[in-house]
């Protein structure tokens, strides 16, 4: 045990860092008198690309890579982190957070593209470490439990968000392949004993390349390959294209370019160049030259053009408003700026994305600004089903109803990289016509499959140890709440089918008498779900990491109009707690209202809970008394909170997110003062509670006060620090009081 009890608050990127910059200083304040630390960890996506190179930069500008040290930190007993959301960098943001810390001074190296010298083929290595969700899997050693808690669910039935209607007619719909995808062509097996595999290509004329040389595995894991055909992909695209054109929709493309940081560019990359294939043919020397790269999205030409004479960007510009014109119309990310959907792969993710669309009622905006139904292509066919369910219960039923629904929290399997979450470095793009094979130590071949060149293949693995406790939660949750816990898994997918078997063993570990445990495919289990909550009824999913990836955006949208008001906790496997704020992003859009108009919209619920939740384990696992009463005061504060709704609006000249952590202050002060279980404390905010009531209406001027203008905050990916304090604190009467303390 650490001699202070000490909880580790992550210094993330955009909204909720600029949130931290305010609400962190409040936090210290409470905690001061109660002997609890509260230290920051700089995982930014900056600081991560600093800690990088080391070797390059002179000490005072060195960032140690917190991100490693609180890898390690998750191993122990006494972990306990609260991780705030965080960029998974796709290259474009990657290459402008470089360039940002170039211009402040940072001895960086560029990101090479097509890096040929060993200098940068090791920068290129380094980068690659921080590019896409480089963060989460790093820390997630264990399983994820996510729901609205009650004070939010109630806030919810009392406070309807807003939903789009849902028109018996929309022809909104999901396209996916159905046939040689990542779906169709998997095969999986368990290993019976610890090996080590190799992956290796044989090419048709049978040359040996070696993808890689070692993978080791523990007994009972499980191991999946698979691959989708490029072919089959860049037909479907094809098709999909012509589909959205004939039926006068939106066409979109969603996918998960950050987590599936080695496969999924690729994908967009084709999407791309079959929606402008005739452009992209007639100036194809011209694009090489520029070395464009649509794996970065269209956006990569639209920039990279710009260096060309006027006359010729001029002839480009006119194409690609032919190609506009005659394609069918683009869902857009910003019509005022001509951002498309296939601008920059991190613009839709497609856990928030389709959410939007489905609260939306089903629509996307077009060029014009105006919404209209959309066919929303996800390639790949294993989890796109779901969608589909949501879709058509859409259309027959209406829009669900906040006020009425039920809940579907979920329970995921993500732990020790499971699943998806470790196949970066086991997914190749198949450079020439021929097999791959994962052969054992023994030399077993234990998978193969014929591929062509352009084929994207991939592994992933899942341990036998993150399986069974992700059981144990599932049951421990369907034992806590009563409800049914559904496992979402298709008997007739391969890796399913391995999961399958452990999952029946496993729960043969457990008294599950009473308890209603399914096992169905994704999309029934969705359906099965979907009529339940329109009833009002609650059904836990429990599911692999990508499916509690999209279902913990998908339920919480629907249900709580945002996952940002979720409790998201990781129970490490070894007794530490990590606690994540919500289950959304990091909102890059906040950030870019903040500086124009000095007003942050973020709502910091999810950090609230979190805390509350991080207190309560710190006085479970170290018998900490006083971090009991800062857990349920902070829990009547956050209540008060959402009955008083003091949640950011979104309009200047109503309190944005200082407001609403003045107001957390406030409650949780007065929490403070009317427990009785803890004298100390009580004596030292019943003070502190009187001067904030007293000032609440001079707070709150102080605040608004800095409102509708633009502010400097000295940078996006590295603001400064003393600039963006200095904006994120406006009330010098709050500052003092919180000083005092
Ligand atoms: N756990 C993590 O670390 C995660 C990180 N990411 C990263 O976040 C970035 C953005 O991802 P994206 O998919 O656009 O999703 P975001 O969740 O950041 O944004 C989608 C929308 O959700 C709303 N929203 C999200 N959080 C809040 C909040 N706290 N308060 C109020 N509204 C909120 C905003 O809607 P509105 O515009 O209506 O205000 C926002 O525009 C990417 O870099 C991605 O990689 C994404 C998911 C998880
Ligand atoms: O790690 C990431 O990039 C995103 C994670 C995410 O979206 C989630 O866990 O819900
Ligand atoms: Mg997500």
């Amino acid at each position: 045990m650490p001699e202070v009890p000490t909880i580790i608050y992550t210094k993330t990127d955009e909204a909720p860092a600029l949130a931290t910059y305010s609400l962190l200083p409040i936090i210290q304040a409470f905690t001061k008198p109660t002997g609890i630390a509260v230290e920051t960890r700089d995982i930014s996506l900056a600081g991560r690309i600093i800690s990088q190179f080391p070797d390059l930069l002179p000490d005072n500008l060195k960032i140690a890579d917190h991100l490693a040290e609180l890898g390690a930190l998750t191993l122990k007993p006494d972990a306990n982190i609260i991780k705030l959301p965080n960029i998974s960098a796709s290259v474009p943001q990657l290459k402008e957070a470089i360039a940002e810390l170039q211009k402040k001074g940072y001895p960086l190296p560029d990101y090479p593209e097509n890096p040929q010298t060993e200098q940068e083929k090791d920068a290129r290595a380094r980068y690659d470490k921080v590019k896409g969700s480089a963060v989460n899997p790093v820390l997630r050693e264990g399983n994820s439990d996510r729901r609205a808690p009650k004070a939010v669910k109630d806030y919810a039935r009392k406070h309807p968000h807003s939903m789009g209607a849902w028109s018996g007619d929309s022809k909104t719909s999901v396209g996916t392949m159905g046939k040689n995808d990542f779906f169709s062509n998997e095969k999986s097996v368990t290993v019976s004993e610890a090996t080590d595999v190799k992956i290796e290509f044989t090419g048709a004329d049978g040359s040996v390349k070696v993808l890689k040389e070692s993978t080791p595995l523990k007994a009972g894991e499980i191991l999946d390959a698979t691959f989708m055909s490029k072919e089959a992909l860049v037909s479907f695209l094809t098709g999909q294209i012509a589909q959205a054109k004939a039926d006068k929709v939106l066409f979109s493309l969603h996918m998960k370019a950050t987590m599936m940081k080695v496969s999924d560019p690729i994908i967009f990359g084709h999407a791309v160049e079959v929606f402008f294939k005739d452009l992209i043919a007639k100036h194809a020397a011209t694009l090489k030259e520029l070395n464009v790269d649509f794996r970065n999205g269209f956006g990569d030409l639209v920039a990279k053009i710009q260096s060309l004479p006027a006359d010729k960007k001029a002839e480009i510009e006119a194409d690609i408003q032919a190609a506009y014109a005659s394609g069918p119309a683009l869902a857009m990310v910003n019509s005022d700026k001509g951002i498309t959907n296939l601008h920059v792969p991190s613009d839709v993710i497609v856990d928030a994305s389709m959410p939007a669309m489905i609260r939306a009622g089903g629509k996307m905006w077009d060029q014009a600004g105006k919404t209209q139904d959309t066919l929303a292509v996800i390639p790949d066919s294993s989890y796109a089903g779901i969608y589909q369910a949501v879709l058509d219960f859409c259309r027959a039923n209406g829009a669900l109803d906040p006020k009425t629904m039920g809940s579907v929290p979920n329970v995921g399997l993500m732990a020790q990289a499971a699943e998806e979450y470790g196949s970066h470095n086991k997914t190749f793009e198949v450079p020439a016509k021929g097999t791959i094979k994962v052969t054992d130590s023994n030399g077993t071949v234990l998978l193969e499959h014929a591929v062509e060149a352009g084929d994207i293949w991939r592994a992933c693995q899942t341990k036998d140890a993150p399986v069974q406790d992700w059981v144990k939660l599932a049951v421990n949750r369907a034992r806590a709440t009563g409800s049914p816990a559904v496992f979402w898994l298709d008997k007739n997918r391969a890796h399913d089918s391995q999961i399958i078997a452990k999952v029946e063993k496993y729960l043969k570990d457990h008294d599950t008498a009473g308890l209603d445990i399914q096992i169905l495919a994704p999309a029934e289990a969705c359906k099965f779900s979907l009529e339940r909550i329109a009833k009002g009824e609650d059904t836990i999913s429990v599911t692999g990491n990508v499916l509690r990836d999209y279902l913990t955006d998908l339920f919480p949208i629907l249900e709580v109009g945002t996952s940002a008001k979720m409790l998201s906790i990781v129970p490490l496997m070894n007794g530490g707690g990590l606690f994540e704020t919500g289950a959304g992003g990091s909102a890059p859009k906040h950030v870019e209202q903040f500086v124009e108009e000095n007003y942050l919209r973020w709502d910091s619920l999810g950090e609230f809970f979190a805390l509350a939740a991080s207190f309560e384990h710190l006085a479970e696992t170290q018998k900490h008394a006083k971090a009991k009463v800062l857990a349920d005061t902070l829990d009547a504060a956050n209540g008060k909170f959402l009955e008083n709704d003091r949640s950011p609006g979104r309009k200047l000249g109503t309190i944005d997110n200082r407001g609403s952590h003045f107001y957390l202050a406030l409650y949780w002060a007065e929490a403070l003062a009317a427990q009785n279980d803890d004298a100390e404390l009580k004596a030292i905010f019943a003070p502190i509670a009187g001067k904030l009531a007293e000032n609440e209406a001079k707070i709150v001027e102080e605040q608004l006060a800095v409102q509708g203008k633009k502010v400097d905050i000295g940078g996006y990916y590295q603001p400064d620090d003393e600039k963006a304090s200095a904006a994120l604190r406006p009330s010098a009467t709050l500052n003092e009081i919180l000083a005092s303390i």
